[in-house]
């Protein structure tokens, strides 16, 4: 199965671009990657040093038990003659566990500076880069995406790019310097018996390629199913109310099961073949030990080459490089999964921003508000166009109520205002200029939103007021407060303005919850209000409050404001109704009550309502 590339992202990168790519991003911390592998020089070194001492000490003791002639050397270093063997075999000794002693202290460095480097720089750096894309990245990106696949990418995946450097580069260099080391030093010792024992390391290079070919499809499938896996997870929790409401709890968890046991039985498949390819590399190593043992025993016996200094040591030596090719699997096992998170995070990494400010965006403080759609025309994707052919004229200050059936296209046309979307053709204007050539912050700035249902942070009251204007002194919350209506219920609330809300804003009502929102939208005194439906989520009599705080709001901005009820649709200066992406009626409500069409539908049937509604309640003696 083909791992699907996030929707509206970058082709996929080649995986020679991604290592290039790679490499790159560890070169921007080449002194933390050269200290670290300083260290393991170092180490390396150290560890040669002390097999060294020891066949030495061995050659020592045999040429004293046996009366052979001693002329071993290591370093250079030879035990003086006029020593007794005591003091050289404790010279030795001593000598084997400083070399110990510093090698402890040098693991324990490496692993502090690998770590410095990974975790505490690199990981945070990229994931610092990856949220800051995701910020600037549009509407469309997010539509495309979803909150699974992002999530995976900002944490499990940005861990795989971190697996490359330590794991699979670093170690890789490592690998290379050990090797030629250990080659060096046993080709010094015994030419013929080096490529006798080395016979079967191409063998191992050829199938660690191919286990590496054959494992990535099964890694790539696996990070798609663990996004599947945190996609189920992450809808369980938002969908928590509708699945209780239903009673489908049972169903809810039975389709996170399946998530997660296809992940499971995945890993398991992927598990079984390192499981099995690690051993059979190990065992091919070994093969190395046996022709040691053979060939190196008899140059030995043949007085060609000496036990300690000779055999055992190259015995060290062959030991690690069989350790070191043994982590050739691991290796490949790493490669594959950082290659397949790194091209992830990439690919967000390198999604357009289609909305931004031009380099040259004209900077604006306070704008008046005139908005004027010219000819605009725009499609989410393909060639259906959700907008078509929209002229409307909007002077600073005055209301446009916005009618019309579901899927008409009114929130789309107001989302072209702040620039969430930009036409596929014609203009938007704003005070005369081309919304595009605005800068896009100063436009934002200048535009207050509620929409259907408004998030929340979980942050305190005041915090979520002034979310768009942090600066906001205590005065100016409780003024745009009071403005939404909101002032009283937030004072009843136990902490006030200080009490911290739930996620989302749990804990407060539907009706608060949007008059909080216009607050914030207030707070910011904008030039542009928009209101998407603000009170479709809540009933009639809290619509009535939240009608009366906007009032206010609207007062000398100008606001888009989609409605459907006839109270509202009157307080606009002017309506728009709307049908498959066109405006099809305009005019105010008594100039659309004269004409023929959806306007005085929809007006007649909420004015027969009305007075069904007045009849029945007078009958009641309601009022
Ligand atoms: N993210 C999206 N991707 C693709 N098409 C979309 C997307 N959002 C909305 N649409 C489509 O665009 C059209 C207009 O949607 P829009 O949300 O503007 O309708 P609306 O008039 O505000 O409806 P409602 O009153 O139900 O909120 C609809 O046909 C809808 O299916």
């Amino acid at each position: 199965m083909a791992e699907p590339a996030p929707s509206n992202a970058a082709p996929p990168l080649k995986n020679s671009a991604l290592i290039r790519r790679l490499f790159g991003l560890a070169w921007a911390y080449r002194l933390h990657c050269v200290r670290v592998l300083f260290l393991q020089l170092v180490l390396l070194t150290i560890g040669i040093a002390g097999l060294s001492f020891t066949g030495l000490g061995i050659d020592y003791i045999r040429s004293h038990v046996e009366g052979v002639s001693f002329d071993a050397t290591v370093f250079g270093l030879v035990p003086p003659a006029a020593w007794p063997p005591l003091y050289v075999l404790a010279a030795l000794a001593c000598g084997v566990l400083l070399l110990a002693l510093a090698r402890a202290v040098l693991n324990f460095l490496y692993a502090v500076s690998i770590n410095r480097l990974v975790q505490q720089k690199l990981v945070v750096d990229l994931r610092a880069e990856v949220y800051d894309k995701l910020q600037r990245l549009s509407f469309r990106f997010f539509d495309a995406n979803n909150t699974g696949s992002i999530i995976t990418r900002v944490t499990g995946d940005v861990q795989a790019v971190r697996m490359f450097v330590d794991q699979v580069l670093m170690q890789s260099v490592i690998m290379v310097i050990s090797l030629t080391v250990y080659v060096a030093y046993m080709v010094h010792l015994h030419v013929g018996l080096t490529l006798a024992c080395l016979a079967t390391t191409p063998l191992l290079a050829w199938l660690s390629t191919w286990f590496s070919k054959k494992i990535e499809p099964e890694y790539r499938l696996n990070r798609t199913l663990f996004e599947r896996m945190i996609q189920s997870f992450s809808e369980s929790i938002q969908g928590i109310g509708v699945t209780k409401g239903f009673g489908r709890e049972a169903e809810d968890r039975e389709r996170f099961g399946r998530a997660n046991r296809a992940v499971y039985e995945q890993q398991r498949g992927i598990f079984w073949k390192v499981s099995l390819f690690s051993p059979a590399v190990g065992a091919l190593t070994r093969i190395n030990m046996v022709v040691l043992l053979g060939y190196g025993g008899w140059l030995v016996i043949d007085g060609q080459l000496p036990l300690g200094t000779g055999l055992i040591v190259f015995a060290g030596l062959l030991e690690q490089f069989s350790g070191q090719v043994n982590s050739v699997a691991t290796l490949v096992n790493s490669v594959q999964q950082s290659l397949i998170g790194a091209r992830r995070v990439f690919e967000i990494l390198d999604s357009p921003v289609e909305v931004q400010s031009a380099p040259d965006a004209v900077r604006c403080g306070r704008l008046r508000g005139a908005v004027c759609f010219e000819r605009v025309s725009f499609a989410y994707t393909g060639i259906t166009p959700v907008l078509r052919d929209i002229d409307l004229e909007v002077a600073p200050g005055q209301c446009v109520a916005i009618l019309g059936p579901t899927g008409a296209g009114k929130s789309v046309l107001m989302s072209l205002i702040p620039r969430f979307f930009d036409p596929v053709s014609g203009r938007l204007l704003i005070d005369g200029l081309d919304a595009r050539d605005l800068h896009l912050d100063d436009l934002r700035r200048n535009i207050g939103l509620v929409f259907q249902e408004s998030f929340l942070f979980s942050n305190t009251v005041a915090a979520n007021i002034a979310f768009g204007c942090p600066d906001a002194t205590s005065a100016q919350i409780e003024k745009a407060a009071k403005i939404a209506a909101a002032h009283d219920f937030i004072m009843a609330l136990p902490q006030g303005y200080d009490t911290v809300l739930g996620e989302s804003g749990s804990g407060l009502s539907g009706g608060q919850r949007q008059r909080l929102a216009i607050a914030r939208a207030v707070l910011l005194e904008p030039s542009i209000l928009l209101l998407d439906d603000p009170t479709a989520a809540i009933d009639s009599e809290t619509e009535h409050e939240i009608f009366e705080a906007l009032d206010r709001a609207i007062a000398g901005r100008t606001t888009f404001i989609v409605a459907h009820r006839l109270s509202t649709l009157r307080r606009a200066d002017f309506i728009i109704v709307m049908e498959e992406g066109r405006i099809v009626q305009r005019g105010t409500h008594a100039e659309l009550m004269r004409q023929p069409g959806a306007y005085r539908r929809v007006a007649q049937l909420q004015l027969i309502d009305g007075a069904a509604l007045h009849e029945e309640a007078e009958g009641r003696g309601l009022v």
